[in-house]
């Protein structure tokens, strides 16, 4: 071993935050704190947050073990190769111990102070995405979104069984809404980034089956999408502050996700359908979850 390579790797604070996937794990609390929020029994401040605490810091252990499982992958993508760890920044090792630590951190803090029916659902969410999603099923299917994206869908669910220690219609209605969502949205991005995972060996949606089915697929999943969005104010499980704005944003969005899936060419412009319909497509949650807030708040 040479001098050099037995010197450490200049890792510091900013690349462990990187790990952790901050700008995910924005939406990721949002979801959670709104679901927490519009559940009808009010946490004690201090615990709530607390929860949301473990939330974020379950989310990043998921994101840093995410980036310690795939750092060959994330080496062979333009999108992802100056991550800490392919851009030989931090040891493997330390992406391992932060992930490990962060996760049972997480886990422990929601059992112990909030209650076990968050932890439970925070185990499954972290699992969900390291187990199931990175190591599983990323590799080996197109369908690896689908299933995976799963992990992300739990926060509005774990939000409200710190507050309630249940899980109730609305919030399994929130968790299928996240979950239908995640293909458009992923798969919106997939289409303007195919070439990076063709050349990582991904088989994502576009590069397996082509960008005609992934442009069908994503109108398709949208319709269950916007049933789940608007379910709720039918129901009765919220009033029309909610109703109205899922109404107008789900509107927009089957029309953005319209224009994708009738779209046959390919075009370099910076406002091709499906750059829009990805950015939309985070907005489109931040007003849906914002607005249930609202209704549960302010009517
Ligand atoms: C398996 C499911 C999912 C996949 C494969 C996926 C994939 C991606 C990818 C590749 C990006 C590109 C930008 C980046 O590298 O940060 C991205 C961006 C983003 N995703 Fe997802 N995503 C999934 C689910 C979710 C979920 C459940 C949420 C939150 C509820 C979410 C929130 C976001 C946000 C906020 C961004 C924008 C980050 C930025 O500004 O760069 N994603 N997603
Ligand atoms: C509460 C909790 C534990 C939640 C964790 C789940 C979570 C953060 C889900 C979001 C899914 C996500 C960021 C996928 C990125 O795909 P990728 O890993 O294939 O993206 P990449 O190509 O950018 O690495």
């Amino acid at each position: 071993m040479t001098p050099a390579a037995q010197l450490p790797l200049p890792a510091d604070w900013r690349d462990f935050l990187a790990l952790t996937k901050p700008r995910v794990m924005s939406l990721v609390v949002f979801t959670g704190l709104c679901g927490m929020l519009a559940a009808p029994r009010a946490i004690n401040p201090v615990l709530g947050f607390v929860a949301i605490l473990c939330i974020a810091v379950g989310a990043g252990a998921a994101g840093a073990l995410n980036q310690w499982y795939e750092a060959d992958l994330d080496a062979k993508m333009r999108r992802t190769s100056g991550r800490p760890l392919p851009a030989g920044r931090m040891e493997r090792q330390s992406a391992l111990h932060f992930g490990v630590g962060l996760a049972v951190f997480s886990v422990l803090l929601m059992g112990l102070a909030v209650n076990y029916a968050a932890a439970a659902i925070l185990t499954v969410s972290i699992l969900f995405y390291v187990l199931v999603y990175t190591v599983w099923l990323k590799r080996r299917t197109p369908q690896n979104i689908v299933i995976g994206g799963a992990a992300g869908a739990f926060p509005p669910l774990i939000g409200w069984a710190a507050a309630t220690g249940d899980v109730a219609l609305l919030p399994v209605l929130l968790f299928a809404l996240i979950f239908l969502w995640t293909p458009p949205h992923f798969w919106a991005l997939a289409l303007f980034v195919k070439t990076d995972y063709a050349n990582a060996g991904v088989p994502m949606l576009p590069v397996v089956a082509g960008e005609r089915t992934t442009r069908h697929q994503i109108g398709l999943y949208t319709i269950p999408m916007v049933a789940c969005a608007v379910a709720p104010w039918p129901l009765g499980l919220t009033g029309a502050i909610y109703g109205i704005v899922a109404v107008g944003a789900s509107a927009a969005f089957a029309l953005f996700a319209l224009q994708v899936s009738t779209r046959s060419t390919r075009g370099e412009d910076a406002m091709r359908p499906e750059k829009r319909l990805f950015g939309y497509s985070i907005l489109y949650l931040f007003l849906l979850f914002g607005a249930l807030v609202a209704d549960r708040w302010l009517a």
